[in-house]
């Protein structure tokens, strides 16, 4: 059935394309859909427990359909992926989250910031949500009300809606109230002892049914996602005129409502403003190595080296706009049903399931710039076979499906093309592709110290809120990296390089050395101190 939808797709395509759309689009889009069918399959294994409320929808095709037509005028022909030039902002049939030069991995229109007033009891059960309110009152969630709260909220059916920007502010919202309602005792108890105790087990139907009819609609899992809910579909402009920066941006929905909370996630979303860019000069290093254009391969890698840098140089910022001792008052609320002691048999989505739920929790490790850097650079064929690599493989399923199908894609392309090994083949090259790889390494070094400060430092609790071990799994792929930058920097021939390059090599190799041996000795001991990190 889903098969044959496809099949109808591809050749209404072919029927219906503009003269100008090349092969290359074209076969772009039907590898896209083809994806698109490979992951409704994934999705609906039997191993996944079936979300769908009723019967008739279990008929339909659980990810919503591309309306190609629009993406075939505006992508970008690079052979293999059809990426945005222009955003669409104005269209509204499809999906809010797709790649482009322009949005990055940022939705393609700013996020929808106010229910339709059909949804006002919705849109006032978020507004009294938080612990603080924005008259610095205490909301719901600080009085212990919220579960209550929810009994009076309508089960609105969103069986017809269609419009691409609402769906996603729904979907955003739904995902807030179940988490909000799941994990509120927990909230509770830890702020009294430390301890989570247990969260709700049972979504309720007039939470469930409607998240799940959303969820099934853009193509998502009914849980709260990282992309698709609480980091990138949550800013608001307050200057519309002006840019994605700091000072310039605020949030739509909060748990704790506090000003660290908005700065952890307005400083992904200035992040990844940056991600445009990075999708440009990731295309065109790899279109670069596959047509062993030396001189594009260097500029379009040392591009992607700046940019990552701008990017770090952001993600510093965190520091200061979101205080360390304060994250715990929101990061319960962003915790998941999967590997985490308080729902040790998932959930149960009232009037969708019998069978219990399970999903990760939000995560930055489901933002899509690391992982392209990781594909780009063929890093992630270099992870170690191990369960642990196996959650980071996870880990990319949770995101918008046009992000997960791009990041197939570069790895496939990276593969193809010999990324590594056309890098290695002349030393000044390999010199650039050492300061990449090192660019994500100061990503994820930044990254291993923030979890010290912000989690470990305050808590034993052994689980990160994806569901990752929290002192293993982060140094699994830090490790990888740095062993990454010790095999290349043994394999360029220093006195073929430029002076500049040859300071570099030996400056960005001597740190991989000293950190690899520190990040081993860290572990070693964290792992005394923190129980269970070897369960995934
Ligand atoms: C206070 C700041 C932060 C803390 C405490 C933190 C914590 C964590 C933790 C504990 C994980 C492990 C995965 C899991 O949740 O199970 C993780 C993964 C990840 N986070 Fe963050 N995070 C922070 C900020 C950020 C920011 C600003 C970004 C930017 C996009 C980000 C991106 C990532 C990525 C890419 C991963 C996967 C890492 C990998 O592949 O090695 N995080 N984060």
């Amino acid at each position: 059935m889903l098969r044959q939808t496809v099949h109808r797709q591809v050749k209404n395509i072919l029927q219906h394309a503009p003269a100008r759309t090349s092969t290359s689009a074209l076969a772009a889009v039907s590898h896209s859909l083809r994806l698109q069918a490979q992951a409704i399959r994934e999705y609906s294994a039997p191993s996944a427990p079936s979300s769908s409320p009723s019967s008739n929808q279990s008929q339909q095709p659980k990810y919503r359909q591309f309306h190609t037509s629009d993406v075939n005028k505006q992508a970008r022909e690079v052979p293999g992926f059809p990426i945005l030039e222009d955003p669409l902002a104005n269209n509204h049939s499809i999906p809010s989250f797709m790649v482009g030069t322009q949005n990055g991995f940022l939705p393609r229109q700013d996020p929808l910031d106010v229910l339709p007033k059909e949804y006002e009891a919705l849109e006032q059960l978020l507004q009294k949500m938080p612990l603080t309110l924005k008259d610095g009152s205490k909301g719901f969630l600080a009085q212990g009300k919220f579960g209550e709260a929810c009994e009076g909220l309508p089960q609105y059916d969103l069986s017809n809606v269609e419009d691409s920007e609402l769906l996603s502010a729904l979907y955003r919202d739904y995902t807030f109230v179940a988490s909000a309602y799941l994990l509120e005792p927990c909230d509770l108890l830890y702020r009294k002892t430390g301890e989570y105790g247990l969260g709700r087990q049972v979504l309720p139907k007039n939470i469930a049914v409607p998240l799940v009819q959303v969820a099934e609609k853009i193509g998502a899992k009914p849980f709260m996602e990282y992309a698709l809910s609480y980091a990138l579909y949550n800013y608001r402009r307050i200057d519309k005129s002006k840019g994605l920066v700091w000072g310039n941006l605020e949030l739509v929905r909060a748990f704790s409502g506090d000003k660290s909370e908005l700065g952890f996630i307005i400083s992904h979303v200035t992040m990844v403003s940056h991600s445009g860019e990075l999708v440009k000069n990731t295309v065109r290093t790899l279109e670069a190595a596959d047509k062993h254009n030396r001189q594009q391969f260097n500029d379009s890698l040392s591009n992607v080296v700046s940019t990552y840098e701008k990017i770090n140089m952001e993600m510093d910022t965190m520091w200061e706009r979101s205080m360390p001792s304060d994250y715990l008052n929101f990061r319960t609320f962003i915790m998941g049903t999967k590997n985490q002691p308080m729902f040790p048999k998932g959930v149960i989505y009232e009037g969708v399931s019998e069978e219990p739920m399970f999903h990760r929790g939000e995560s930055g490790a489901n933002d899509s710039m690391v992982p392209m850097g990781d594909n780009l650079l063929q890093l992630t064929e270099n992870m170690p076979s191990n369960p642990l690599t196996a959650v980071l493989k996870d880990f990319r399923t949770y995101r918008p499906h046009n992000h997960a199908e791009f990041l197939q894609y570069v790895e496939e392309k990276a593969r193809q093309a010999h990324v590594r090994q056309f890098a290695e083949q002349d030393p000044n090259s390999a010199a650039i592709y050492l300061a990449a790889v090192d660019q994500i390494r100061n990503f994820r070094n930044r990254h291993w110290h923030f979890t010290k400060e912000y989690i470990i430092k305050y808590t034993k609790h052994p689980v990160a809120t994806g569901g990752s071990p929290i002192v293993t799994w982060l140094p699994n792929q830090l490790a990888t990296v740095l062993r990454t930058m010790q095999e290349v920097g043994a394999k360029i021939d220093a006195d073929k390089l430029l002076p500049e390059n040859k300071t570099l090599v030996d400056a960005l190799t001597k740190r991989a050395d000293a950190q690899a041996r520190i990040l081993e000795r860290e572990v070693a001991q964290l792992r005394t101190e923190i129980k269970d990190q070897d369960k995934v």
